[in-house]
């Protein structure tokens, strides 16, 4: 299970944006995160990936305490993979460079071959996404935070690329949290729902 105990965080210590608040995701779940833009989704999504320290609570991952030492187990996937990527790596590199997906798993999130050899400039978004989703599934990877991962795709493109990562996520009980806007895809995916508003959840 991955869990937030009692979490406070703000970007300003006297101004709070989250308060103690507190989440729990099980393996193999899908949960919808939703909230008004600035409430602190992608905030939170950072405190549970370990890419922001909370100023009080923990972040616990099967128990344990959630550490910054080696690979992360709680990957948090980004709205912008060009921010995601380093620009002059070709991209096979940078998928290589986490982990070897098989040729049966590349096809499955629709990645042609011929995409690795290029520069990350040299890929539309939403292709360049699918490469993002796919490297943060290595093997040791337990939760997955998919923070308004399929805004910039057309409905086809989402729809393969979420149906890619349910079947993914089945397979390997990956509990996944999806943090969007869009009521109807978190109605669809998840089978629980919370909204965050004023720091704290509901
Ligand atoms: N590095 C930072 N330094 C200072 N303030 C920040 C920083 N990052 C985010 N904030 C502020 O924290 C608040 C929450 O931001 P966050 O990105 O978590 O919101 P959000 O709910 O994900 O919004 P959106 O739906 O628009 O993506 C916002 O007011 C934002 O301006």
């Amino acid at each position: 299970m991955l869990e937030a105990r009692q979490l406070q965080f703000g970007f300003r210590s006297n101004v709070p944006l989250l308060e103690t608040l507190s989440l729990r995701l099980e393996h193999g779940e899908w949960l919808g995160l939703s909230g008004n833009s600035g409430a602190g989704k992608s905030t939170l999504g950072k405190l549970l990936a370990g890419l922001l320290t909370p100023q009080h609570g923990d972040v616990y991952v099967d128990n344990k305490p959630l550490t910054q030492r080696g690979l992360r187990p709680v990957q948090w996937l980004a709205q912008s993979p060009e921010l995601a990527v380093n620009p002059r790596w070709r991209v096979g590199k940078t998928l290589r460079e986490a982990w070897t997906p098989s040729d049966a798993l590349i096809q499955d999130f629709g990645i042609r071959r011929d995409w690795l050899e290029r520069l990350p400039n040299a890929l539309s978004g939403g292709e360049l996404q699918r490469i993002c989703v796919l490297r943060a599934l290595a093997p040791g990877v337990r939760y997955l935070i998919a923070d308004e991962i399929s805004t910039m795709l057309d409905p086809i493109t989402q729809v393969e690329l979420w149906q890619a990562l349910k079947q993914h996520a089945r397979h390997h009980q990956l509990g996944v949290l999806v943090i969007s806007h869009d009521a109807a895809l978190l109605e669809r995916l998840c089978t629980r729902r919370v909204h965050l508003a004023g720091g704290v959840l509901n």
